[in-house]
């Protein structure tokens, strides 16, 4: 079994002032985390954007990029993959100081060559296994999210010890955290989201959703049924495993999903996992999405609106306003 950390002997105070670049989905988690752990946290980000106000609001300091990265010994890149190697190259390596480390929550960038760090930083990752916003909500529960290290340069000598000091300030150490590559956390990351965290489970929602509604079903229904109760059974399969989720589930669904299941999902399905496997890891994909940004995302921007006008969409709109606990932690 790979060596897991849980925080003991691993000392906060290897961090000194941190840099957070970006207060989005991961980058407004790992702020507030480290800030209530108690690191000296500063916060870069755009005079104009939304993040600036925010982050201010939550009582953090805020500084411009530039000069966040200047006055912080770990500069944690939270933008989004897309736009990093821009304001990498403009904005932060320009205030990079020697035996400074630069760390990153996913590896697209540092893989696939479209960063190259001068060789007098440190360079390393904190992977959090889990969306920014469960990051923040689950360490203010007192739980943590799992999570991913990696060194990839230690000029210091004490990179690692950096590394795992922040993640464990962000709480990713009350759950459990394991040591990686950068390579094995990028492909490993691109190819669960793709086929089945993000992907997979969107279309096999929707599929589910659509078979019903087109054979006549009410919608509502096909919506509980599709989508609704999909996170009761992931949360027990999540708390206690497949078994605990066949063991709570009735005879005739356990029956039903164990004999039906592989009809849906087949090996058809696993040959074309491989292939979108192939596809990160031979760089591909990565080729792929780096020019969808160059032509200003068409793609995307397409399958955004699609997805966004989808009828199981409008549904789940109308029940979930009858359902406001599921408000509660909307941002
Ligand atoms: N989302 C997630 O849960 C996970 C993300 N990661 C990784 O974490 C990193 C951050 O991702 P994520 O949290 O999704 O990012 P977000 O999309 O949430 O980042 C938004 C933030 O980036 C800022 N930003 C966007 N563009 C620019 C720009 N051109 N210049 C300056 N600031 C900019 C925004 O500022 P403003 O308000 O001014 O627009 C905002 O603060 C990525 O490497 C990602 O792969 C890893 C694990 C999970
Ligand atoms: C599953 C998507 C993810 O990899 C994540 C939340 O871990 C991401 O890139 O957002
Ligand atoms: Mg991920
Ligand atoms: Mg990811």
């Amino acid at each position: 079994m790979a060596e897991m950390h849980y925080g003991e002997n691993i000392e906060l105070n290897k961090l000194d002032k941190v840099a957070i670049i970006g207060y989005g989905s991961q980058g407004h988690a790992h702020a507030l985390n480290l800030h209530e752990s108690g690191v000296d946290v500063v916060v870069g980000a755009r005079k104009n954007g939304k993040s600036w106000k925010k982050a201010k609001e939550d009582g953090l300091e805020v500084k411009e990029i530039p000069k966040a990265v200047e006055t912080a010994t770990l500069t944690s890149i939270l933008i989004p993959d897309e736009v990093q190697t821009k304001v990498y190259k403009e904005q932060i390596k320009p205030n990079l100081n020697p035996q400074d480390t630069i760390l990153f929550a996913h590896g697209f960038n540092i893989h696939y060559n479209q960063i190259r760090p001068p060789k007098n930083v440190n360079v390393v990752m904190v992977a959090p296994k889990g969306p920014g916003h469960l990051v923040r909500r689950v360490y203010k529960e007192g739980a943590g999210t799992p999570g991913l290290f990696a060194v990839n340069q230690d000029v210091t000598g004490d990179a690692e010890e950096i590394a795992l000091a922040y993640a464990k300030g962000i709480g990713c150490t009350r759950a459990g955290l394991l040591e990686t590559t950068f390579k094995e956390e990028t492909e490993t990351d691109l190819f669960g989201e793709q086929v089945d965290l993000c992907g997979g489970v969107t279309k096999l929602i929707k599929d589910t959703f659509e078979t019903l509604v087109e054979a006549g079903y009410q919608p509502e229904v096909a919506y509980f049924e599709s989508l609704h109760e999909m996170k009761l059974i992931i949360d027990l399969i999540h708390e206690q495993g497949l078994q605990g989720m066949w063991h709570s589930v009735s005879n005739t669904a356990e029956y039903g999903g164990l004999t039906r299941g592989k009809r849906v999902i087949d090996n058809n399905t696993k040959q074309n996992m491989k292939e979108v496997l192939k596809e990160i890891q031979n760089g591909e994909f990565a080729k792929e999405w780096i020019l969808e940004n160059k032509s200003g995302q068409p793609v995307l921007k397409r399958a955004r609106e699609q997805e966004k006008n989808h009828q199981i969409e409008e549904v789940g709109q109308e029940l979930r306003e009858m359902m406001p606990w599921l408000k509660e932690n909307q941002e």
